[in-house]
This record gives structure tokens, sequence and C-alpha cells, in this order.
């Protein structure tokens, strides 16, 4: 498993600027390599810091064509809910670029407008697993998990990262890929999640912290890999990459 390594940036601005450098780099890479690029996407302000991908030289130059967008967690809501994190990257990003729909796997949309966490989790790990029949995710040889190609993640004050979050068992899962939590401390409370086996097994996972509510975290995980914080447990098969602008690592 990769080690953590982390670039500290100036600014937020140029932060997001890594962010889309390295994006684009990875879906280059993998379309080269197998014609299609995996991406995981999380929600709240990680969206606003990829606005670089829908500007120049990015826009162009992606082969938009030959992505899947997942995502790492969602809120268990109409998509049409201002909590949702698919109308969030819809509107900050996915509508700006010429994804096909048919590409963008949200969380269903019946069961999450009616509210049942549980079985939109069990419906999403079926997604999945059709997808690993199609050919559009392998199952990781190393890990027996799905291998997506890079995931996108941010981490709260309290050191969650997706739907994981410290004391909850949600942490614990590994026979399940996708679970469900009905009493987030971040609100909204009805969630689905990877679950961190699933997290782990991702090749590149781009953790990205900005701004000072979560640097105590910061410091907990980077100086005393406090395993109480759930990001501290994050992984990668080939590159788990920390980008901080300088208040997240104030505390370091
Ligand atoms: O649904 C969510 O809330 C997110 O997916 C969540 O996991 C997010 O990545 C972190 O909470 C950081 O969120 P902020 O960037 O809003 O602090």
């Amino acid at each position: 498993m990769a080690q953590r390594k982390m670039i500290v940036f100036p600014t937020k601005n140029e932060l997001s600027q890594a962010m889309a450098e390295y994006t684009a780099n990875l879906s280059a890479k993998f379309i080269k390599e197998k014609g299609l690029f995996t991406v995981v996407l999380s929600g709240g302000d990680l969206i606003d810091w990829l606005c670089k991908l829908v500007q120049p030289p990015y826009i162009d130059s992606i082969e938009w064509s030959k992505w899947h967008v997942f995502w790492v967690d969602e809120r268990v809501c109409a998509w049409e809910d201002p909590d949702s994190n698919y109308k969030l990257a819809m509107e900050g990003f996915l509508s700006k670029v010429p994804i096909p729909d048919k590409n963008i796997y949200a969380i269903d949309k019946h069961w999450a407008a009616d509210g049942n966490a549980e079985h939109c989790a069990a419906l999403y790990e079926e997604c999945l697993k059709d997808l690993v029949k199609e050919k559009i995710i392998p199952i990781s040889k190393k890990t027996g998990y799905p291998e997506f190609d890079l995931q996108l993640l941010g981490m709260g004050p309290d050191g969650h990262m997706a739907s994981l979050f410290p004391n909850h068992p949600q942490i614990n899962e590994k026979q399940k890929w996708v679970t469900h939590i009905t009493d987030s401390p971040k609100p909204p409370p009805k969630r689905i999640t990877f679950t961190l086996p699933v997290i782990n097994s991702s090749l590149y996972n781009l953790m990205a912290i900005c701004d000072k509510a979560p640097a105590k975290s910061v410091a907990e995980i980077m100086k005393r890999n406090n395993l109480s914080l759930p990001s501290a447990h994050l992984s990668a098969q080939v590159e788990n990459v920390w980008y901080l602008d300088q208040a997240a690592a104030s505390e370091l």
C-alpha cells in the first residue's frame, strides 16, 4: 500500500490548479492504457476546487467521453435537494463537460427521494457489480475489491472522509462495498458511502483539504497517525497524496 505523501500549497488557487493537472494527467494515462477513466467524487468544497478542470487547457484537452463518474458518498435525498452531492457536482462541474449521461452513476433517484438509505446502498453496490461484469471496473488482484483509477476526497474538521465518521461502526465494514448511515453527525443524517476497503483499493487517492477548521485533525493524522480519525486510514494501491493549503497545514 502506498505511503501518504503531502504537498502544501501557498493558496487554494494553486491547490486547485495542481488538482486539475493531477486529474488531467491521470485521465490521459488511463485513457491511453485502457480506453476509459474511472473517477470517484466526494461532496463538500471539493467541487469548487475542481473549477480549473472546466477551464482551458483542460476543458478542451480531456477526453470527457471516456470518463465514468462515481460518488464515494452521497446524501440520501432527492436529486434536486440542495443537500445532494449529485446536484452539487452536476451544477458546478459535470454539466459543463461532455461526459455521456450513461457514464454518470448517481444514487438511485427514486429510493433516494424516498429516504431509504439501506436500499440505496444496496442498489449502488449492485450498480458497481454490474459494471464489473461489463468490464468498466476491474476487481483488484491485490485487494479483491473494485479498483477505481482516481478518487478525489475531502476531509471534515472531525477527521471524517466519505461518510465514515469517528466513533461510528461503518469504518469497520469489510463485507459490503457500499454501506449506509442514518445518524451522520454532519447533516443530513442519511447517507451512503463506499467502505474503507473499497476506498483503499483505488489506484490513486487525492485528499484535498483547505482552511483552518480541519487543521487540528490534519496534525493528528500527520504527526501522530491518530487512527481514531477515519481519514488516517486512507491508503491507495499506487499513490495516496494529500494536498493542503497553508491554513489546513497551520498546526503541523
Ligand atoms: O457528503 C459529504 O459531506 C462529503 O462527501 C464529505 O465526505 C466531504 O468530503 C467532507 O465532509 C469534507 O467536506 P467539506 O469540504 O464541505 O468540508
